[in-house]
């Protein structure tokens, strides 16, 4: 376990949205958190990176634990190129590993062509790669992903799957990612846990048994799986 939340209740003002959820995360897997829109999601990424405290109870985090967060805009400087804006993360490493992971994730996310370009020279689609490269390429043991892949083309987001799950898994890095797409879900998912509306409390945890290396939509697993689930949000 690399996260644990007892009995955690939050609220903005007199907006309940967390009352004493119970909640943990295990280490080495990619578990997904599929809630409504609006219910709290980021803001339990929020709260999970310390960006916000609790109301009451309290969150452990293992101490070795080295978070990435990649929020739901791309968050890039806009007077720094591509490689620029990764090289910014990366500021105690030594030079030659910078080098490395700046090229490896660069290339993992097929972004060699416009290392040099601003973000204003982008499309939104590529900012959103850069932002993950950038992610990916912070040293990290956990990703916190908020829908890391909104607004993406089917193609492009099938792509980013794979490398998502490359990453992922030959790194052993863990991941909590935040979605209400139930594709995204079934394929990225090794756990997935449904949140209900406010103030959330989990309606079911789902472990995902395909192989990442056999997730596609026509395994009939994952079919099933995604049954169940649309039987339970609708
Ligand atoms: N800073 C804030 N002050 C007051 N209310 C807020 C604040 N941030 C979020 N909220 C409200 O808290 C609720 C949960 O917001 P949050 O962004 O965590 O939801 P979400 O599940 O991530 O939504 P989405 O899926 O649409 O991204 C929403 O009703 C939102 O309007």
């Amino acid at each position: 376990m690399v996260i644990d939340l007892k009995d955690v209740s939050f609220k903005y003002e007199n907006l309940s949205i967390y009352n004493n959820l119970n909640l943990n995360f295990k280490k080495g897997i990619v578990t997904v958190l599929l809630g409504p829109s609006g219910c709290g999601k980021t803001t339990l990424l929020n709260l999970i990176s310390g960006v916000l405290h609790p109301t009451s109870g309290n969150i452990k985090i293992s101490t070795d634990l080295v978070i990435s967060y990649l929020f739901q805009d791309p968050r890039l400087l806009p007077w720094m190129s591509v490689e620029e804006n990764i090289n910014f993360v990366l500021d105690n490493l030594p030079q030659e590993i910078k080098k490395e992971r700046i090229e490896h994730y660069i290339n993992e996310l097929e972004l060699q062509s416009f290392s040099n370009y601003l973000p204003s020279e982008l499309s939104g689609g590529m900012r959103q790669r850069v932002s993950l490269a950038r992610a990916f390429a912070y040293p990290s043991n956990i990703l916190l992903m908020d829908e890391p892949f909104k607004g993406l083309d089917l193609a492009l987001k099938v792509n980013l799957f794979k490398t998502f799950n490359r990453v992922c898994k030959e790194d052993k890095r863990s991941a909590i990612l935040v979605t209400h797409d139930i594709h995204e879900a079934i394929l990225l998912g090794d756990e997935i846990i449904v949140l209900s509306n406010r103030p959330v409390s989990i309606r079911q945890t789902f472990t995902n048994s395909t192989p990442y290396k056999q997730r596609n939509l026509s395994n009939q697993q994952l079919l099933s799986l995604e049954k169940e689930l649309y039987r339970l949000i609708s």
